[in-house]
């Protein structure tokens, strides 16, 4: 049996601007710092403890992990960083306002874009300057690799290749993990893991900043699965990052 935790970033200036975000590298906001923090102490208390870490190139996610790890005093462990864990490329979307968005396509479309399993955000063409084929970050990635949008479907294709050949090895071999990345690409994990089908993982929304444990067994099959710390609260969280009226906010 292993344990793996997975953590979404804590609440991003974006998220809080209720921004498309993606690949944009939006810093966390205050209440973002707080929840990791928050969430690096209940671990804490819980007593876990972590040899391998993996996150994004994303500063919102290396962040949360940093804060968490921090309060863990946990700093010195070994940290991978791989784009694969990047957030859902949110194609021509990223950088406008959820908001607007709907008031512009309609409520059912945004939706579609947000939460169904292979409906494409329309593309970033080449020259735009959100490709991130013209970000340093992202140098050493194959033009065929780099995406100019994502949906859930292609999200899982990359995040569970890395699974498989890094990850999962990792775990097998006892090695105590933390995976600290996004909502989309959380989500996509999760959808291989808890073996969902493309209609059950458009209703799973992983609230910010908060661990949700897996007790794994020896083929990395789920047992048991929850998130640390008060039931109400986490609801509460989950409600916030579903909830359909905030596009209309
Ligand atoms: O904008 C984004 O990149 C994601 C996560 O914050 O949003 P959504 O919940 O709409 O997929």
């Amino acid at each position: 049996m292993y344990k793996l935790v997975l953590i979404r970033h804590g609440e991003s200036e974006w998220n809080k601007a209720n921004l498309f975000t993606g690949w944009m590298d939006a810093d966390l906001s205050d209440k973002g710092i707080q929840e990791a923090l928050h969430a690096g102490r209940l671990l804490k208390e819980e007593q876990f403890v972590f040899d391998v870490a993996y996150t994004s190139y994303l500063k919102r996610a290396i962040k949360t992990l940093d804060y968490v790890l921090e309060e863990m005093d946990l700093l010195w462990i070994l940290v991978y960083k791989t784009w694969r864990l990047n957030e859902r490329h949110y194609g021509a979307l990223q950088g406008l306002s959820k908001t607007t968005t709907a008031e512009k396509y309609g409520e059912e479309q945004v939706k579609l874009w947000r939460r169904s399993y292979d409906v494409l955000p329309p593309a970033l063409t080449k020259d735009d300057d959100r490709n991130p084929r013209y970000d340093v970050k992202y140098r050493d990635i194959d033009d065929a690799l780099i995406p100019l949008t994502e949906s859930l479907k292609e999200t899982v294709v990359r995040v569970r290749e890395y699974w498989d050949k890094e990850i999962s090895p990792q775990i097998k071999a006892g090695k105590k993990v933390i995976i600290a990345a996004h909502g989309n690409s959380l989500r996509a994990l999760i959808k291989f893991l808890d073996n969902l089908s493309s209609e059950e993982i458009i209703d799973v929304n992983v609230p910010t900043g908060t661990p949700l444990v897996y007790t794994l067994d020896d083929q990395l099959h789920p047992i048991a699965k929850y998130y640390l710390g008060s039931e109400q609260h986490i609801e509460s969280k989950i409600q916030e990052v579903a909830k359909p009226d905030k596009i209309m906010e």
